[in-house]
């Protein structure tokens, strides 16, 4: 090995090379949204040349990266903490009215409201806040509220080691209210209940727990 080679290798550790593959990936993502909603712009006729539409490629591709749809890249999930269940509390946590803006896969427009996350704590519980963002990052992507729904209460069983989870959501599709069958007043309910939520008394207590 050449002195030239050997500088070329010690410029940057491992980590760092991680680090510019994931930039370089990055970057290619928003060339690629770029260049291809540019096309579905011209197919509209719409004019790249005006000035109010010239950016909007760019703009749609970091947004789908960076802001809505994150939650398609695992290195997106949030920090999670968690606290040693040192009082021994064996009740129901419940963290009501949370919010969720997600995204239909057959149309992607945005389907919103809120979700209603509890859990029966084991040995651990977890930053409230933690909740929120756990939603928050599963709801980040295109899917169906189905989808959404069992994800989170999956996570939950797997952070939270128990089985004693339950989920309730509520949401607005705009692709029913805003085209196709054009009903703005529907809305979906969907739950997830899983050990203890399984049995009639723990799931009614719970629904009846949460604001309507
Ligand atoms: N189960 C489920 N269906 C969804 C969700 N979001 C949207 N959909 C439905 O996905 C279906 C797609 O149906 P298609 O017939 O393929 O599409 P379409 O012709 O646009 O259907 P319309 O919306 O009825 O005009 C529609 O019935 C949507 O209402 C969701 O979160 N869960
Ligand atoms: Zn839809």
């Amino acid at each position: 090995m050449n002195g030239k080679e050997q500088h070329k290798i010690n410029i940057f550790s491992n980590n760092e090379i991680k680090n510019l593959e994931t930039i370089s990936k990055h970057q290619e993502k928003l060339k690629t949204i770029e260049h291809h909603f540019a096309k579905i712009m011209e197919a509209l006729g719409l004019k790249l040349d005006d000035p109010s539409l010239k950016e909007t490629p760019k703009r749609v591709a970091k947004m789908y990266i960076n802001e809505v749809f994150k939650g398609l890249n695992e290195e997106n999930f949030p920090s999670i903490s968690f606290f040693e269940n040192v009082s021994g509390y064996r009740e129901m946590v419940l963290v009501d009215n949370i919010k969720v803006y997600s995204y239909c896969e057959h149309h992607f427009v945005p389907f919103f409201g809120k979700a209603a996350v509890a859990y029966i704590p084991k040995d651990r519980v977890i930053g409230l806040s933690k909740i929120n963002r756990i939603v928050q990052f599963y709801a980040s992507k295109p899917q169906i509220q189905e989808k959404l729904t069992v994800e989170i209460g999956e996570k939950l069983k797997n952070l939270l080691k128990t089985d004693d989870i339950a989920i309730h959501i509520e949401a607005n599709h705009l692709c029913v209210a805003s085209r196709g069958v054009e009903d703005e007043k529907s809305y979906t309910k969907t739950n997830f209940f899983s050990g203890k939520f399984l049995k009639e008394k723990e799931k009614s207590r719970f629904l009846n727990s949460i604001s309507n």
